[in-house]
């Protein structure tokens, strides 16, 4: 039985930080394990122009504990009144990895988002033409359509028909939550990825409803049935390079999530890793786990991997990991996978 493994240094190709105390309150979490993050730019007010995000990155390096070495990757969050010239001007200057495009009121804080996509067109055909990556959260907002089918239905409405018109377009397909978009990333040819989390792997929507209403397992997209599940965690166990890490990690203090209308977001950064581990090794694929959190990402954002490595060890006890964090901000309550965590980070 492998009791220890060696990979790569991860990444997180999905990360919300947030800003002011709760930054300060949740960074160390992930600088411990990861080298990089791909930064979600959904701040109030969001982050739209290179400028912003030049001055996010500074706050996020001024709030990293001291020694821990960390590159946030920048992105915007696309309006429809997104200037292509600043974002080319963003991407030369590789401060802007990705433009990431929430359709306006499907997650936290999006109510800014794309509401028409002909007005987004003029960037994205900007992005098409340098090569710099749009991730998606791909839900659609339609009132008649079922929360649990917003994700298909928007494969089949807006990302299947944006692909097929812009096909030199580089898409990342975050947070997949279905099989229906696992199958259509398996099937697509070129310039599509797919970023998986930690806690999909993990829960399916019994997690959420049964036995009474637990807010810390509901985030969006939310999880979905066991059979997709499955197809998740075979998509991520299996080495293929077009599905990596993206933890999704989304922190909200606890009376924000545990009220009559709760917020979206789990918050896993700090056990991610163990995790995983926990995961790929149920089946049978740890020695998977480093294309998955270190090698397919960066190939996708054509970046190198890591030079440095972390090392897992399994433990006899299982890891103690607090039930939550404390943070300037207030409380945030950590995943709980609902299984004791053995592997541990050395
Ligand atoms: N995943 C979530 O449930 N919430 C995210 C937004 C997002 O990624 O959709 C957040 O910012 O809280
Ligand atoms: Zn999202
Ligand atoms: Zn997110």
């Amino acid at each position: 039985m492998t009791t220890e493994i060696t990979i790569r240094r991860p990444d997180d190709w999905h990360l919300h930080l947030r800003d002011g105390a709760m930054l300060e309150g949740v960074i160390g979490d992930t600088s411990r394990h990861f080298a990089r993050a791909i930064i979600m730019p959904n701040l109030v007010p969001p982050v739209v122009t290179t400028a912003d995000a030049s001055a996010y990155r500074d706050r996020i390096l001024a709030a990293l504990p001291k020694g821990d070495r960390f590159e946030p990757l920048m992105t915007l969050y696309l309006t429809e009144h997104t200037n292509p010239d600043d974002v080319e001007a963003g991407f030369k200057s590789d401060l802007i990895r990705a433009v990431k495009l929430y359709p306006a009121g499907a997650t936290t804080n999006s109510h800014g988002g794309v509401r028409d996509m002909d007005k987004a067109m003029p960037v994205l055909e900007r992005m098409a033409k340098i090569g710099l990556t749009l991730c998606v959260h791909g839900e659609v907002t339609t009132p008649e359509v079922d929360i649990f089918d917003r994700e298909a239905v928007f494969i089949e409405t807006v990302l299947d028909p944006l692909r097929q018109r812009l096909p030199e377009l580089r898409v990342t397909m975050e947070h997949v939550t279905t099989k229906n978009g696992i199958d259509y990333i398996k099937a697509s040819k070129a310039n599509l990825a797919g970023s998986i989390t930690t806690h999909h792997l993990i829960i399916n929507r019994n997690a959420i409803l049964v036995g009474g209403i637990k807010p810390h397992y509901y985030c969006l997209p939310v999880a979905k049935r066991e059979e997709h599940r499955l197809a998740l965690r075979a998509a991520a166990t299996s080495g293929d390079k077009r599905f990596f890490l993206g933890t999704d990690s989304a922190p909200h203090v606890d009376p924000l999530k545990e009220c009559a209308c709760g917020c979206a977001g789990i918050y896993t950064s700090i056990n991610t890793m163990s995790c995983l581990a926990h995961v790929f090794e149920q089946d049978n694929a740890l020695d998977r786990l480093e294309a998955f959190a270190s090698l397919n990402g960066p190939e996708w954002y054509g970046l190198p991997a890591n030079e440095e490595t972390i090392r897992l060890v399994k433990r006899a006890d299982p890891v103690a990991f607090p039930a939550k964090i404390e943070t300037g901000a207030g409380p945030v309550t950590v995943f709980d996978p609902m299984f004791p965590l053995h592997w541990d980070v050395a």
